[in-house]
């Protein structure tokens, strides 16, 4: 069985859609990122601390990650207000980011992790696209302040690599990694 250490709603949904059955085990990791760590280090290591940080059966196969937003070595996070979210999307509009998600697959002691990498592009959002869309409420649980998924669909123009990758999990990635611990879809 998998274990999602995750409380992330797109989480769930990715594992869902994919058909992989899990239970949920939220981890209580405290998420800061270490002076001189890069942002591949910084989601990796937040992937690994999340799936260290439950519980689980040595026949349990625990998934963690984290997800982050990086424009101009600027790492985005989730906004804490408005302001804050129009200052994310007023700096993504009208060009190319990197959303990197940091997963971890942890099971009977072993730990296997990575960072998967989509690049993102955006069309020129004017100043009332931008408001409009903080005020929608939708990029306040979202790292870089947006959805992919969500209202946001309709600024994006590109999306090279993985799709998945940007919501919150690589699910592609995800499942060559629990085959390589040994899940098999048979186990359930
Ligand atoms: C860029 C982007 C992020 N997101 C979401 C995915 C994640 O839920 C969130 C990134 O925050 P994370 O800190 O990676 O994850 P989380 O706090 O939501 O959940 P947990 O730590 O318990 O696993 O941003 C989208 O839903 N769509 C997008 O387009």
């Amino acid at each position: 069985m998998i274990v999602l250490a995750s409380q992330s709603p797109r989480r769930k949904e990715i594992l869902r859609m994919a058909g992989l059955p899990f239970t949920v085990r939220v981890p209580g990791v405290e998420e800061v990122r270490q002076a001189g760590e890069t942002a591949h280090q910084y989601v990796e290591r937040l992937a690994r601390e999340k799936a260290l940080a439950v519980d689980a059966l040595p026949q349990e196969f625990v998934v963690a990650a984290d997800t982050t937003v990086v424009v101009d070595e600027h790492v985005l996070e989730k906004p804490a207000s408005e302001a804050e979210a129009i200052g994310m999307l007023t700096r993504l509009r009208g060009r190319q980011h990197v959303v990197l998600t940091g997963v971890c697959v942890r099971h009977n002691h072993q730990v296997w992790s990575g960072v998967e990498s989509t690049a993102v592009t955006f069309a020129p959002l004017t100043d009332a696209d931008i408001q409009a869309y903080a005020a929608s409420g939708e990029p306040f649980d979202k790292a870089g302040g947006y959805a992919i998924q969500g209202l946001a669909s309709k600024y994006i123009t590109r999306v090279e690599g993985c799709f998945f990758n940007v919501v919150g999990l690589p699910v592609a990635r995800l499942y060559e990694m629990l085959k390589a611990a040994g899940y098999s879809l048979a186990l359930g």
